[in-house]
């Protein structure tokens, strides 16, 4: 379970994000959406203890994130190309998050092959370093790094930005396979409606740092986030 408490983001005299309440329970898939500039970055970085809040706190079960290492183990997390080693090959790189999360060459084939149709025979087993990927294969490494050593929470900023339609609709489903598989909390922010829609039990609209809605309910929160972005 996440818990946001009265978590105050400011730069300046500037308040980029005020939210009181949330709370994100075990095997959740949230999303979280708004428009450019309302929050979402913010708030992954936030709970990932990337950047200080400046008041308030985020709690993983009971830890506090900002005081406590402990919790790292138990998150991935893609958000940007940052987040890679950009002087490594693919293979190298997942060869590295091995020794990290010391998992066997097994489990490392295991959990890779699940990435197989979304890779496309484009990532693995080629000479070239990650700097020198395309945006869309640069994502689809991030997303099999972040979700490598059974994490229970799973952290995507925009998975879908940069990929191919049909790379778009592996990933769907291989989130999906993957939320019923095990009990992955799976944070999502995406600016494709459709998408987040289909793969989120709740969406979490924000509005100039906000929460100003928290959609429960499948049926109707198409239509009210098309209504919100007239779309
Ligand atoms: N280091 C910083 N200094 C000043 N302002 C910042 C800083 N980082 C973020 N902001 C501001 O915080 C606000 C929220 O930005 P954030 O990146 O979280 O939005 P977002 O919802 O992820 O936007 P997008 O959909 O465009 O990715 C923006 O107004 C942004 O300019």
């Amino acid at each position: 379970m996440i818990t946001i408490q009265d978590l105050k983001k400011q730069y300046k005299d500037a308040v980029v994000l005020d939210v009181a309440s949330l709370e994100i329970p075990k095997a959740e898939c949230f999303g979280l959406v708004g428009n450019n500039g309302a929050g979402k970055t913010t708030l992954f970085r936030i709970i990932l203890d990337l950047v200080r809040a400046t008041s308030g706190r985020v709690l993983l079960d009971e830890t506090d994130v900002s005081k406590s290492e402990d919790w790292k183990r138990r998150v991935g997390a893609y958000l940007d190309e940052h987040m890679l080693l950009s002087y490594l090959t693919a293979d190298e790189y997942f060869e590295t998050l091995r020794k990290i999360y010391n998992l066997s060459e097994e489990d490392l084939e295991e959990h890779l092959n699940k990435f197989e149709e979304l890779f496309n025979d484009e990532i693995r087993g080629k000479k070239k370093y990650l700097r020198d990927l395309s945006k869309g294969n640069t994502k689809k490494v991030g997303i099999a790094a972040a979700m490598m050593g059974n994490p229970e929470v799973v952290l995507l900023d925009e998975p879908f930005e940069n990929l191919d339609p049909s790379s778009q609709v592996r990933l769907k489903k291989l989130i999906l396979q993957e939320k019923e598989r095990s009990q992955i909390t799976f944070l999502i922010s995406s600016h494709d409606l459709n998408h987040v829609t289909d793969l989120c039990d709740r969406i979490v609209l924000l509005e100039k740092g906000k929460v100003i809605k928290d959609l429960h309910d499948k049926s109707s929160m198409v239509e009210e986030l098309n209504t919100y972005f007239g779309t």
